[in-house]
């Protein structure tokens, strides 16, 4: 649960330099970049690679994964070097451990909720959890909101909340939820992969007045 201080954000599924650029400008703590087969947002490595060169040391690189064999992990590890991997699979603790980086375990809380929340001893490793709206199986970045209200008042570990955010909204979840951290997609977008600069911005501000 937050400590009460401000919650972090995250812009996720980035895909030009742009938006990249302006996240950046908007003071945002981490930038996510997809390599998700199944993504409309997906990045090639030299595409990741470029995107990530233009990220200073202070903003945290997410590189998303979703069910890929090892190697495929490790090609983005090696090109892209994020600072968190997140992982949107089926994957286990064990496979999650195996690329030398912290990762974070996105937990899908959009079909059965009380399974999902069940599944977190199994990622003992997780250096946090980041609750989506989407359902086990689906990829995210879909817009997709569920039931604030079920997760946990206490967790062991940071956790970010996901799906479905945008600038009207966000100020809402973080009440009810007290995250870490906020992370947005399809909510500051105005097609997959291109980030609108007015509802970035309106996302941010939105956060720093909760
Ligand atoms: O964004 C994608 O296309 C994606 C594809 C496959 C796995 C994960 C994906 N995104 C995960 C994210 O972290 C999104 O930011 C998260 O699902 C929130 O998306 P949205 O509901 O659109 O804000």
């Amino acid at each position: 649960m937050s400590d009460g201080a401000p919650a972090h954000i995250k812009f996720c599924g980035l895909t030009r330099a742009q938006d990249v650029d302006a996240a950046i400008a908007l003071g945002v703590d981490c930038i996510g970049l997809v390599f998700a087969p199944r993504s409309s947002r997906r990045l090639g490595l030299e595409a990741g690679h470029a995107l990530r060169t233009r990220v200073p040391a202070h903003v945290r690189v997410v590189a998303l994964v979703m069910d890929q064999p090892a190697a495929d992990v490790a090609a983005v590890v090696d090109a892209v070097a994020p600072d968190i991997l997140q992982f949107h699979g089926a994957e286990d603790d064990a496979f999650c451990r195996g690329f030398g980086r912290p990762y974070w375990k996105a937990i899908a809380m959009g079909g059965d909720p009380a399974a999902a929340l069940a599944s977190l001893p199994a990622y003992p490793g997780a250096a946090a959890f980041l609750f989506d709206g989407h359902a086990a199986g689906e990829p995210g970045g879909g817009g997709l909101a569920f039931d604030w209200r079920s997760l946990p008042r206490a967790l062991d570990r940071p956790f970010w909340l996901a799906g479905g955010l945008d600038g009207d909204n966000v100020a809402r979840a973080v009440a009810i939820a007290a995250p870490t951290g906020v992370d947005v997609s399809s909510g500051i977008e105005s097609g997959p992969g291109i980030k609108d600069a007015a509802r970035m911005r309106a996302f941010v501000e939105a956060v720093r007045r909760v």
